[in-house]
C-alpha cells in the first residue's frame, strides 16, 4: 500500500513520496521508428506528474508499457520496487497500475454500474448490484465523481463518462493511475473538477500521471514533469524547476513562438455568408436563424462550449448537412445543401474535428489519405501521390517511416497534421476549421496558427472553431459565440471583453435577455 503524504500541499509529496511506479532504461521499437530509447521514469506515492514531449515523443509507448499494453524490448519495470512483467493491462491493474484512455472502453448500452464491474475478474470478487451503488457513492463522495449507478453509458456526457472510468479504476484500488490527454474531450468546468478529484488521489497517496500538450493545465495541477523528445528523455524535474519557455525547449528543441500576429490589412469582400440558416432541433440543439459573414482576409473564430451547434453549422457550410431554413454562398455561389463536393468546387475546404471519422480513413496509407478528396481519385497517378505526401511530411514535420504509412500507426498529433495537410494544402479561399491544434504539440500549434495567420494574410478567409477560447482570443480578428444553436455575441477582436463572452457561451445574449434552449 502506497505511504501517504503527511498533507496534501503541492509538491511536497510528489517529491519525497515512496515510489510506486518506475520504467528503468527502458527501449522498445517500432518497425523503424525507435519509440521508447533508454527511457527513465519513476512515479511517486501523492504526486501529479505531467509527461510531455512533441507528437510522436513516446509518450502513449512508455504509458502503454507501464500499464501492460506493451512490453519493452529491454529494461525494467518497477512496481513498489519491485520488478514485474506484465503480459496484459489486466495484469498491470492487478498490480494496481491503470489507464484511462483517450476513448472510452465503456458499453454505451449498459448502466454505469454494469460497465463498472465489467471485466473484473479479480479471484473471489464479488459486488452485489446494492454493493455497487454504495461504492458508486462512497466513492464520488470522496473524490468529488458526481454520477448515477442506473445511468446507461449512452446518455452521458463525455465529462460524465469519464468519471465512470475513474470510478471503475477506484473500484480496482489502483495507486498508479495514467490519464491520457484527459481533457481533450471535456467543457472548461469539467477541467476544474477533474483537477479536484486527481488532486484528491493524489492527497491520499496514489500517483497520478498526466500525458498532456497544456501547458497551463502542468503548471496549474503537476507537481512534477517528464519531458521526452525523440523516444529519450530530456528532462525531469519539480515544476518550481520549470517556466513555460524551458519545458517547450525541451520538448521540441528550440524556442517557440506563440504570440499572435493580428492582420494589418482591412478584410476584403464576403467570401462565405450564411443567411438565415435554421435546423430543427433533434438530438442536438438545432440552428436558429444564424446570419454570418468572412471576408476575404480575416479570421472569424466561434466560441462555444461543444455541443451548441458549432458542428451542425460547419457541416451545413461545408455541404455535409442540408438546412431546414436559410442559404450559404461561398464565393457568390449559392452551395446550400448541395453536397460537399459543390461547397468544395466553390472554393471550401474543411479539417472536421472527427478526424479519424469524418477526416481520415485509418486504414489507408498516408498518400492515400492526402489524394481522398482531390477530384481525380487515389487510384490514379500514384507516383505523384507519393511525392506529394513526401512533400507533406517534410513541411508538416509528420513523424512517419514515408508516404506508405498507414495512417492508424500514427500518434494523434500527427493523425492531425496529416488532416491539416490535405485541407490546407487545397487550392481553397474558405476554410472552415475546426479544433486544429487539438492534440498537437507546441511545435505544431505554433506552426498551425502561422499557417492559419499565412493563409489569412494571402487573402483567404478563414471561420475558426474551437473550445479553447485562449486559441480563439490569440488567432481571430472576429469572435462569435454560440449557445444553443444561437449566436449570442459578435465582436472585434481588439474589443474581446471577457465577462461579456463568458456570459454569452452560456446563453446570455445582452439587454437582459437569454437565448431560447430548447
Ligand atoms: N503500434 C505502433 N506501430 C508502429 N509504430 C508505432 C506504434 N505506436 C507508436 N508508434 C510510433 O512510435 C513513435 C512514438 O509514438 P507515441 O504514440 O508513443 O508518441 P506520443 O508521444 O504519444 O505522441 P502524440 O502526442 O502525438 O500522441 C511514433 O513515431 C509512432 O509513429
Amino acid at each position: 500500500m502506497a505511504s501517504r503524504p503527511a498533507n496534501g500541499e503541492r509538491g511536497r509529496a510528489g517529491a519525497s513520496g515512496a515510489l510506486l511506479a518506475e520504467a528503468r532504461n527502458v527501449s522498445k521499437a517500432f518497425t523503424g521508428v525507435l519509440a521508447n530509447d533508454r527511457v527513465d521514469f519513476e512515479l511517486r506515492a501523492g504526486e501529479i506528474h505531467a509527461l510531455l514531449g512533441e507528437n510522436g515523443a513516446g509518450k502513449s509507448t512508455l504509458a502503454s508499457i507501464l500499464t501492460g499494453l506493451y512490453s519493452a524490448d529491454s529494461g525494467e519495470i518497477r512496481v513498489a520496487g519491485q520488478p514485474v512483467s506484465f503480459r496484459s493491462p489486466r495484469d498491470a491493474l492487478a498490480r494496481g497500475v491503470g489507464i484511462i484512455h483517450q476513448h472510452f472502453h465503456l458499453v454505451d448500452r449498459f448502466t454505469v454500474a454494469e460497465n463498472i464491474v465489467l471485466g473484473d475478474t479479480r479471484q473471489g470478487f464479488f459486488m452485489s448490484p446494492a454493493g455497487i451503488r454504495r461504492a458508486v457513492a462512497d466513492l464520488g463522495d470522496r473524490y468529488g465523481l458526481e454520477i448515477a449507478p442506473d445511468a446507461t453509458v449512452a446518455e452521458l456526457s463525455l465529462g460524465e463518462r469519464q468519471r465512470v472510468e475513474i470510478v471503475k479504476m477506484l473500484v480496482r484500488e489502483v495507486d498508479v493511475l495514467f490519464l491520457d490527454e484527459p481533457t481533450a474531450v471535456l467543457a472548461p468546468g469539467e477541467v476544474e473538477a477533474l483537477f479536484a478529484t486527481l488532486r484528491r488521489m493524489a492527497d491520499d497517496g496514489k500517483a497520478i500521471a498526466l500525458v498532456t500538450h497544456k501547458l497551463n493545465e502542468v503548471f496549474s495541477i503537476c507537481d512534477r514533469a517528464t519531458v521526452m523528445r525523440g523516444g529519450k528523455v530530456v528532462a525531469a524535474a519539480a515544476i518550481e524547476d520549470f517556466t513555460p519557455e524551458t519545458i517547450a525547449r525541451a520538448m521540441v528543441g528550440r524556442d517557440v513562438d506563440l504570440k499572435p500576429r493580428p492582420s494589418t490589412r482591412a478584410p476584403g469582400a464576403v467570401v462565405l455568408a450564411a443567411s438565415g440558416l435554421g435546423m430543427e432541433a433533434g438530438h442536438h440543439c438545432g440552428l436558429h436563424g444564424i446570419d454570418l459573414e468572412i471576408r476575404a482576409g480575416e479570421i472569424v473564430g466561434i466560441a462555444g462550449v461543444a455541443g451548441n451547434g458549432q458542428l451542425q453549422l460547419a457541416e451545413v457550410l461545408a455541404g455535409l448537412q442540408r438546412p431546414d431554413a436559410g442559404k450559404v454562398t461561398v464565393n457568390g455561389t449559392d452551395v446550400t445543401g448541395k453536397g460537399p463536393h459543390a461547397a468544395r468546387k466553390a472554393g471550401l475546404a474543411y479539417v472536421p474535428e472527427d478526424r479519424l471519422g469524418t477526416g481520415l480513413a485509418s486504414g489507408l496509407s498516408i498518400a492515400d489519405n492526402l489524394m481522398l478528396t482531390s477530384d481525380t481519385g487515389f487510384l490514379f497517378d500514384r507516383s505523384g501521390s507519393r511525392k506529394k505526401a513526401a512533400a507533406a511530411i517534410g513541411e508538416y514535420r509528420v513523424k512517419a517511416s514515408g508516404p506508405e504509412e498507414v495512417v492508424r500507426r500514427l500518434s494523434g498529433g500527427n493523425v492531425q497534421k496529416i488532416l491539416l495537410a490535405r485541407e490546407l494544402g487545397s487550392q481553397a479561399s474558405v476554410f472552415v476549421v475546426a479544433s486544429p491544434a487539438r492534440g498537437l504539440d507546441v511545435a505544431g500549434i505554433e506552426f498551425v496558427r502561422n499557417l492559419l495567420q499565412d493563409y489569412r494574410d494571402r487573402g483567404a478567409a478563414i471561420l475558426l472553431i474551437s473550445e479553447d477560447l485562449d486559441e480563439v482570443r490569440l488567432l481571430s480578428d472576429r469572435i462569435v459565440v454560440m449557445h444553443a444553436g444561437h449566436i449570442t455575441h459578435q465582436c472585434a477582436a481588439v474589443d474581446y471583453d471577457e465577462a461579456a463572452i463568458g456570459l454569452a457561451i452560456s446563453g446570455y445574449s445582452g439587454g437582459g435577455r437569454f437565448a431560447d434552449t430548447r
